[in-house]
Order: C-alpha cells, then sequence, then structure tokens
C-alpha cells in the first residue's frame, strides 16, 4: 500500500477554499484539483507546478502486423525522431508550457540513429502478437517494469515537481484495450475503439485480436503481473514501473489518454494508492480510457475529444493545474474584503 497524500494538506486547502473571496465552491473542480495538490504537496496552499518533465515511452507492437493500426509500425520510429527534434504535438505544448520532454525507446522495432540516451532503458524490440503469445517474458516484464520505476526516480532526481507520461507505438491501443477490459472485467467490445482511425473492417480485426488476447490469457488474466505479461507490452509495462515508483517517491502525476489509463489500472492493483496520486487531464475518445477512468472514479480536466496520446491532453490540461494552485494562493479570503 502506497502512502497516500496527506489529508490534513488537502483538508486545510478545502477549508482556504472554501473562504476565499467567490461564492462557496463556484471555482467547481478546479478547487478539487487544488485540493488534491495540496494534498500531494502537503502543502496549502499548493504551488503551482514549475517543474514538469514529460517521459513519452516509445515501442511497438507485434499485433500491429495484424490491421489493427491505420498506419503502419514504422511510424513509431519515425516519431521518436520527431519527439527527440520537439516536432512532435507534445514536442510543441511542452514547449509552450515550459515542460522538459524526453523520448526513451524501450520496444522499438528498429535501430534508432537517436540522441545519445534514448536507448538507455531497452528492453526488446516488438513486445510480442498478443493474440497468439505473450507480449513479454517474466524476465523481460521484471526487466520493464525496473526501467520505468528507474526512469520515474531519474526524472524525480531532476527536478521535477510534476510527472507526465507519454506513449508512442502504433498499434497500442490494442493491448491497452485489452488490459483495460481483463483489469475490469469489460468485454473486447465494450473496450475497443478506432485508435488512429481504423475502418469498420479495421474495427473488427481489433476486437477480434483483443477478444483473442483475453480468451488465450485466460485466468491468468486476473493477476495483475501475469495480465501484464501476457496482454500487455514493454513499453506499458515501464509506465506501470514509472508510476507506482512516483507515487513512492510522493510526486504527483497527470494522466493523458488510453495508454496511461491502461498502466494506473495495473499499477493501482499491483501498488494500491498509486491512483491518488494521479489526476486525468482528460477524456479521450477511446471507450477503453473512459471506463478506466470511471472505474477509478477519475475526473479529467478536459474533454476535447482528443485521441492522440504522446502526453498531449495533460499538457493541454497543466495550465488549468497550475491556475488551481495560484487561485487557492493568491485570492484574498471573503473576510478580508474592506468594506
Ligand atoms: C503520426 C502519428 C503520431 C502519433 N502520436 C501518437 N500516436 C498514437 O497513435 C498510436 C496508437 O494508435 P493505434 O493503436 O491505432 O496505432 C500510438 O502511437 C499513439 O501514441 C500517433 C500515431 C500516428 C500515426
Ligand atoms: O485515446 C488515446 O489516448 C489515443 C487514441 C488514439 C491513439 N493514441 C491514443
Amino acid at each position: 500500500m502506497i502512502a497516500p497524500p496527506s489529508r490534513a494538506a488537502e483538508q486545510a486547502a478545502r477549508t482556504r477554499l472554501a473562504a476565499l473571496a467567490k461564492p462557496l465552491g463556484a471555482l467547481g473542480r478546479v478547487e478539487d484539483l487544488a485540493a488534491w495538490l495540496a494534498g500531494c504537496q502537503d502543502s496549502c496552499p499548493p504551488r503551482p507546478p514549475e517543474r514538469v518533465r514529460l517521459t513519452v515511452l516509445a515501442g511497438d507492437h507485434g499485433i500491429a502486423a495484424k490491421g489493427v493500426s491505420a498506419y503502419p509500425p514504422q511510424v513509431t520510429a519515425a516519431m521518436v525522431h520527431a519527439f527527440a527534434s520537439g516536432t512532435a504535438a507534445a514536442g510543441v505544448l511542452a514547449r509552450q508550457h515550459g515542460v522538459a520532454l524526453r523520448v526513451l525507446d524501450i520496444a522499438v522495432d528498429a535501430d534508432l540513429d537517436t540522441p545519445a540516451g534514448v536507448g538507455a532503458h531497452k528492453i526488446r524490440r516488438s513486445s510480442g502478437s498478443i493474440d497468439v503469445e505473450d507480449a513479454l517474458t517474466a524476465a523481460e516484464l521484471d526487466a520493464a517494469l525496473l526501467a520505468g520505476r528507474a526512469i520515474a526516480r531519474e526524472e524525480i532526481e531532476a527536478g521535477a515537481d510534476l510527472l507526465i507520461l507519454g506513449d508512442m507505438g502504433i498499434g497500442n491501443t490494442t493491448p491497452e484495450a485489452a488490459l483495460i477490459a481483463a483489469t475490469f472485467g469489460l468485454t473486447a467490445d465494450e473496450v475497443v475503439g478506432r485508435g488512429t482511425g481504423v475502418d469498420d473492417a479495421g474495427l473488427a480485426r481489433k476486437t477480434a485480436a483483443v477478444a483473442a488476447a483475453l480468451a488465450r490469457a485466460g485466468d491468468r488474466a486476473s493477476d495483475p503481473r501475469a495480465r501484464l505479461q501476457a496482454l500487455g507490452s514493454a513499453d506499458l509495462a515501464a509506465g506501470v514501473g514509472f508510476l507506482i515508483a512516483a507515487a513512492t517517491a510522493g510526486v504527483p502525476v497527470l494522466l493523458d489518454g488510453l495508454a496511461t489509463l491502461a498502466e494506473l489500472s495495473v499499477a493501482d492493483e499491483l501498488a494500491p494508492g498509486t491512483a491518488a496520486w494521479c489526476a486525468a487531464g482528460h477524456r479521450s475518445t477511446e471507450p477503453a480510457q473512459r471506463l478506466a477512468l470511471e472505474k477509478l472514479g477519475l475526473l479529467p480536466v478536459l474533454d476535447l475529444d482528443l485521441r492522440l496520446g504522446e502526453g498531449s491532453g495533460a499538457l493541454l490540461a497543466l495550465p488549468v493545474l497550475r491556475s488551481a494552485a495560484l487561485l487557492a494562493g493568491e485570492m484574498a479570503l471573503l473576510s478580508d474584503l474592506a468594506g
């Protein structure tokens, strides 16, 4: 069990928010964000997160060869270069909001000619095709979980006061949907969405792939580790380790899309209490993402019909979180107003 954020600081923030120069509760869920941040920081009022770091975990997925994505697997490696050069969508937003971005090759198929360090935590080439085989061996699962923990610790040592996790990997919405289905006892039909925009035939292939994966994993999927090994991937397992390490260190995380919700679904079962350190940046168009938010009791900051991942939804939500902290800290108290 992971130690929860400070109840005392959260309560103090709620008391302060109630006393600010505004009608009671008038800042709506912005007040919840401020109180959550106060608890995570053990500080009332909370401080706006200034040293925010985005980590994009990249990996290919064997299932991509089965026609479950609207784009070819080669895009994963090409996009790693775009992250490294700051030209991916998440790179633009990270720059806009003063967020440090790091991209890591966890399981990309290609040998990448990228800046030093991108391959520092590489586990393997593309993870297994989950409809017919496990995504990972037990040893790879352990290595990926450890890598994710190490990456989070590196980000925290670099001074992060808020972490954002992003994903890049063609085909990854298939294992993500499978993980969420297995975690919450949902069917392939309920969780599968169009990802990058597959047509009806692609959607049918994707649903069949998730159903085959769930049937293949069977009862093993009730155990979170076995579920990750059978239905996940190296990059998703690293994300699970990352979230657990962030929560263990008491560093808050702003969640993004389907990848981060799949990671958290498993992480919160492996290490109960992880979800308390996470706030939901946005609700995506993917059914599995929306279902996981509901099951975890998370209300998203934004609902913009995004379906990108990369950390983009969390980056778009970041200004709201920063505003929440500033409002809690800088507004006058109603009782202090000159009358
Ligand atoms: C150019 C491009 C940039 C992306 N950035 C994130 N994704 C997103 O789409 C992919 C998952 O969707 P699916 O499961 O349908 O393949 C992941 O790479 C995810 O990060 C991208 C996808 C593409 C094509
Ligand atoms: O919902 C998401 O996060 C998503 C959807 C499509 C592709 N990548 C991510």
